[in-house]
């Protein structure tokens, strides 16, 4: 057998990578990482870390607001003090992520990977071997092809505004657009959406969505909808907007049109990898078209969410099959989603649409009519749960202040398929989010 540096090479060091690499390193594989930006990725970094850091004072005077008269006095959210908060909470985490790759003899090279042949792949001139190698590059902006689109801002430049300015106009409906939207105005923006159809979270229970931004409308954000953006100008200090439809002047730009697969500048037409603007084709081995080469995380062409709990699933499943635990396919469970603004929206298993159309039990119920939510005068709660034909829970989806938690407390029966019996010896907290979400409250 070749003699190769690594017995697999990792290209990015995101949940792609890392929560799969490191118990691998620990069971004696020689394993390296490349990364040509912050070690851990989007998530800790630019993501999720550090979104909801930024969003924890708006579920604070959400909070508060509901419960005036019984506590008193106004919250304001000071931007600049929750900005460095955040900054102080995502610092450590490259170190304490690089910390925990170098322990178990990791060894991480700083650079950009391209490819050279199918086991080489090159850092700053310097050729790296591996026997597998997994190509786990993840996801840039994407960027409207529009006249001044330089002018327009990514999340990551959000997320690091030391100023909040006082008018945000934000172009998309997707995830970022909405949590963005939501903090934006919390911390005391005047916020404009425009979306180019009239779709707002596609992917969420649209019932649902529609008090989502009933909700953001009452609280001062402009929605145009059916608006497709044309041009971005500066305006002095200021910048427009302009759409087929009228112009919107603003002080800062969020472009949260989506997100592109990162298959440019890796080699990847050298060594012949398939894939398209969607991302990596993979087998259900996580295999591409070359036998010794993988994709993991936010890159491939997948239809299951690209979110992190996706990318561990797929990293833990590569270190079983290098490892070689498994030589089984990936078996993908339901994963959830959940879009944080507040109240959030979140989802697992199947859709209400799709109960509907297959003639499975729904039940629907409306949060505030229930005790525990009425602790804090909760106003906007529904959920849907879904039950098989044998009347196991199949799927679930909740817009609350935790429906994150709930939908979380719920997973494991729909995963796993919970009978009667096994769910009466789930003995949960009470009172607490968990016990409610299963009704035993
Ligand atoms: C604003 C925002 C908020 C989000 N919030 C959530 C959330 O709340 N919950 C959730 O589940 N998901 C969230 N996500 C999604 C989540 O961040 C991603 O699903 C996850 O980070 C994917 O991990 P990954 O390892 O596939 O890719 P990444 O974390 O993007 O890692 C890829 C790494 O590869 C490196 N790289 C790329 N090309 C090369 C190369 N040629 N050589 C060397 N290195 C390279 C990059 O620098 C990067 O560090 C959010 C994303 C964004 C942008
Ligand atoms: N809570 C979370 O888990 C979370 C939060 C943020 C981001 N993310 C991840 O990051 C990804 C990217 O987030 P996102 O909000 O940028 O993407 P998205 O796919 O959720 O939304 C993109 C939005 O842009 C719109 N759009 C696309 N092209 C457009 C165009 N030319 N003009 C106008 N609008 C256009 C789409 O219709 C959609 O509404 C998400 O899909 C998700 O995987 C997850």
């Amino acid at each position: 057998m070749a003699n190769y540096d690594y017995d697999v090479l990792y290209i990015g060091s995101g949940h792609g990578t890392f929560d799969g690499a490191i118990p691998l390193a620990a069971r004696g594989k020689k394993v390296g990482v490349i990364e040509s930006g912050l070690i851990g990725g989007t998530c800790p970094n630019r993501g999720c870390n550090a979104k909801i850091t930024l969003d924890a004072p708006v579920a604070l005077t959400r909070l508060t607001e509901k419960m005036q008269g019984i506590v008193n006095g106004d919250l304001a959210i000071n931007w600049t003090a929750n900005e460095k908060h955040k900054q102080e909470v995502i610092e450590g985490l490259p170190d304490m992520i690089g910390g925990l790759m170098k322990s178990v003899n990791i060894d991480i090279i700083k650079g950009h990977g391209t490819f050279q042949d199918a086991h080489t792949v090159v850092v700053d001139g310097d050729a790296k071997t591996a026997e597998n190698i997994v190509i786990s590059t993840g996801q840039h902006p994407h960027r409207l092809d529009i006249p001044g689109t330089e002018l327009a801002h990514d999340s990551a430049d959000f997320m690091n505004l030391t100023h909040l300015p006082a008018n945000i106009t934000i172009i998309g409906a997707g995830y970022i657009s909405m949590e963005f939207a939501t903090i934006a105005n919390a911390a005391g923006a005047k916020v404009t959406v425009i979306t180019h159809g009239d779709k707002i979270l596609r992917k969420f229970y649209q019932p649902y969505v529609d008090q989502i931004v009933a909700d953001l409308k009452s609280r001062g954000v402009d929605f145009i909808s059916n608006a497709k953006v044309t041009s971005f100008e500066e305006d002095g200090s200021n910048f427009i907007v302009n759409y087929d439809g009228g112009q919107v002047k603003t002080n800062w730009i969020l472009d949260a049109t989506g997100r592109v697969p990162n298959v440019d500048d890796v080699g990847l037409d050298k060594v012949g990898v398939d894939y398209s603007e969607k991302g990596i084709k993979v087998n259900d081995h996580l295999k591409t078209n070359i036998d010794n080469i993988y994709a993991s995380g936010d890159v491939i062409d997948k239809d299951q969410p690209k979110l992190t709990p996706t990318a561990i699933f797929e990293s833990t499943y590569l270190m079983h099959t290098f490892a070689g635990d498994t030589t089984d396919p990936i078996d993908y469970p339901e994963i959830p989603s959940v879009v944080f603004t507040s109240p959030r929206i979140a989802k697992v298993g199947v859709s209400v649409e799709d109960a509907k159309k297959n003639g499975l039990n729904t039940k629907e119920n409306h949060l505030p009519n229930d005790w525990y939510r009425q602790v804090t005068k909760e106003e906007i709660g529904d959920n849907t749960l879904v039950y098989d034909k044998q009347n196991h829970l199949v799927g679930a989806t909740e817009i609350s202040d935790q429906a994150e938690d709930a939908i979380n407390a719920l997973l494991p029966a729909i995963v796993f398929k919970f009978e009667p019996a096994q769910l009466e010896r789930l003995v949960t907290l009470f009172p607490t989010i968990a016990a409610d979400a299963w009704g035993q409250i």
